[in-house]
């Protein structure tokens, strides 16, 4: 891994005697909205997470035919909705890695740099974990890191659980119930096209700047 990507992530407590938790919840978070922060706060709490790195996917694998906003937009709006909890840590590690974002290298990269004192922890909902055979190198994805999944309003988790299970994969995954919020970035980015509120589904920074940056304006964008 080159020494700038290495500079990208935070550091965590350096007592050699105690394991440290750390969780990473992936998403492209186009537009990042509450139903991303509840998700890695329960987590976080759940698990006893030490630190949740955001990770905004540069160039997400599976919306390569999809129009994503520009990776700044959704790394500065990370920022922001992030910026209230010191246990949270927006990282530009997978937007600073050019080609196509899969976890795979991103778990490696992230086992490589920590010592084997910090357990890693992948956060996603339970439509994320639904596909996560299909994933790039999901068997060595799967010895790199624990799942979060995370219940989410519309998924049902007990089909990523058989699936999971019938999958002959050794995957190690948590499943948490957490409060259900309907929220979801592609019903944000509608409302804005159409020219309604998107209030209280996402913090009133990332509004701002959304507003500020014109974003999502036209339908599909
Ligand atoms: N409301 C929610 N509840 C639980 N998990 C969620 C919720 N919204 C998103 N997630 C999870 O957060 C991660 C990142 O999601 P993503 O950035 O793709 O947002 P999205 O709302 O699903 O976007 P889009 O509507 O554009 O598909 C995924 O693991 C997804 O399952
Ligand atoms: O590595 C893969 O093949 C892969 C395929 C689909 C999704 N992911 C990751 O899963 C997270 C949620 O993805 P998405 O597309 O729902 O925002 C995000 O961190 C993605 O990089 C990863």
């Amino acid at each position: 891994m080159p020494s700038a990507s290495r500079r990208l992530l935070p550091a965590l407590g350096s007592d050699p005697a105690r394991t440290y938790r750390l969780g990473i919840m992936g998403g492209t978070f186009d537009p990042i909205h509450y139903g991303h922060l509840v998700t890695a706060e329960q987590a976080r709490e759940a698990l006893d997470l030490d630190l949740v790195l955001f990770m905004p996917a540069g160039s997400p694998a599976f919306k390569q035919d999809q129009r994503v906003s520009d990776p700044e937009d959704r790394y500065a709006m990370t920022v922001l909705a992030t910026a209230a909890n010191a246990a949270f840590y927006a990282s530009r590690f997978e937007i600073d890695r050019p080609g196509i974002t899969y976890t795979v290298d991103t778990l490696g990269d992230l086992r490589a740099h920590y010592p084997d004192n910090v357990e890693l922890y992948f956060i996603t909902g339970a439509d994320a974990i639904m596909d996560i055979l299909a994933w790039h190198d999901a068997e060595r994805l799967a010895s790199l890191a624990t799942l979060i999944a995370a219940t989410r309003p519309g998924y049902d988790i007990d089909t990523a659980k058989a699936r999971i299970a019938a999958s002959g994969i050794d995957f190690d995954v948590r499943y948490i119930e957490i409060p259900a919020l309907a929220i979801s970035s592609s019903s944000i980015r509608d409302l804005v096209a159409a020219g309604k509120s998107p209030r209280y589904l996402t913090s009133e920074s990332v509004m701002g700047y959304i507003h500020k940056n014109g974003l999502y304006l036209r339908e599909g964008e």
